[in-house]
């Protein structure tokens, strides 16, 4: 028996650019039959709590206990990725919402998840760049923050990369239905 064959989108994009809000858009139209959204910070903080045996959902919420851990997530995340460019695209796909035909990848954020997913995937990929002005990031909360925004996790994907679609989120509706038609109609059996 042959394996699925899934299509990828691929989005990436600053923070409070629109990644989710536009993730959630395309999964609304597309439908959760079909459809699901893998990040891959999620595997991320699963498998390091797992690993150091902490609190899984401790660490996805706002609190200090995620605070503390952050920069040696960070740090280990690094690693596990210098072993492994494609480790966590891998335990993104294999985990909940895997088995779905369409998945959206909510947040790209280095050259090497662009390019695990194009080898893998072929021409079953589409990458999405979502764009937003500094002052529209900033009304949606964003505070640069000293090592994070300056940070290769940050900035890994400003550069390098051909997208196949740029969105400009700059809470222009119209536009942004545009934008979503234009990828619902690269998707196979949705255009
Ligand atoms: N086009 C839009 N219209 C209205 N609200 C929007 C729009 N785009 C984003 N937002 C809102 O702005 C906030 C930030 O957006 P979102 O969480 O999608 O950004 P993000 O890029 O995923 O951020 P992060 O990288 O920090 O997770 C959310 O509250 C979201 O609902």
């Amino acid at each position: 028996m042959g394996s699925i064959r899934h299509f990828v989108v691929i989005i990436s994009g600053k923070r409070k650019s629109g990644k989710d809000y536009i993730s959630s858009k395309l999964l609304a139209c597309l439908g959760p039959n079909k459809c699901a959204i893998l990040p891959l910070s999620g595997p991320l903080k699963k498998q390091y709590a797992k690993d150091h045996n902490l609190d899984f959902d401790r660490l996805l919420d706002a609190t200090e206990y995620k605070e503390h851990y952050r920069q040696d997530m960070i740090q280990w995340g690094e690693e596990k990725r210098n072993q492994d460019p494609g480790y966590f695209c891998r335990l993104a796909t294999e985990g909940e919402g895997s088995e779905k035909d369409i998945w959206i990848i909510s947040d790209a954020r280095r050259l090497s998840d662009v390019v695990y997913f194009r080898d893998k995937y072929k021409e079953d990929v589409i990458t999405i760049r979502v764009e937003a002005d500094l002052s529209v990031r900033q009304q949606r909360g964003f505070v640069f923050t000293e090592g994070i925004d300056d940070a290769e996790s940050e900035c890994g994907l400003d550069s390098g990369c051909n997208w196949d679609i740029v969105i400009y989120n700059n809470n222009n509706q119209e536009k942004l239905e545009d934008s979503i038609s234009k990828i619902l109609k690269r998707i196979p059996s949705t255009s």
